[in-house]
């Protein structure tokens, strides 16, 4: 695909090849309050986030993808990304800050880190680095993200371990604290 359209106010792309849709029964485990989760999936089981892509498979194509994250927390963690590892490892990707606010996790083995995200601002995660974005903010956290087209989305061991760190609310701001399930 040649060209596209982003409606930067609603963060959708005219057209997209891929398109995924994660609800709170897809978070499950994700979280450190599985009671909220629960809760949350039997009233309403909301959308967390949604994905638009435009993938081209091949090395040394990119790939795009704008990604929606709604508002709002499961106990006191904020709405998420699962995050993940590229299947192959040393392939990087750029982050750009379309609306709202949010902080976007990276780490590699012991090594994490975590950037707050904004309309216009930049991101680079490098190679080797899992990454996962939280909406810190009170309404949609929109970012377009454009990587290698041989990536791949390797979430096993963050599904098994999540990140070293975790982003709650506390007194109304955003905190990041040690996640007592990292081993
Ligand atoms: O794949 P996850 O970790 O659920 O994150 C959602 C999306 O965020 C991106 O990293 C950037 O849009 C996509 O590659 C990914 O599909
Ligand atoms: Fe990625």
């Amino acid at each position: 695909m040649l060209s596209n359209y982003i409606d930067l106010e609603k963060g959708i792309l005219e057209n997209y090849t891929e398109n995924v849709i994660r609800r709170a029964s897809d978070m499950l485990n994700f979280y450190q309050d599985n009671e909220a989760l629960e809760k949350m999936i039997k009233n309403g089981n909301p959308t967390i986030y949604e994905v638009y892509a435009v993938t081209h498979e091949g090395g040394g194509e990119l790939s795009y993808a704008i990604t929606i994250l709604h508002p709002g927390k499961v106990g006191n963690e904020y709405f998420m990304t699962k995050g993940h590892y590229h299947e192959k490892r040393d392939r990087g990707e750029l982050y750009i800050g379309l609306k709202g606010n949010g902080l976007l996790l990276m780490q590699k083995g012991e090594e994490i880190r975590w950037i707050e995200m904004e309309r216009g601002k930049i991101v680079y995660v490098p190679p080797y680095f899992a990454h996962r974005s939280i909406n810190t903010g009170n309404g949609n956290f929109v970012f377009l993200a454009i990587y290698p087209g041989d990536a791949g989305h390797d979430y096993g061991s963050i599904a098994e371990k999540g990140f070293a760190k975790i982003v709650i609310e506390e007194n109304g701001n955003y905190a990041v604290k040690d996640n007592p399930r990292w081993k």
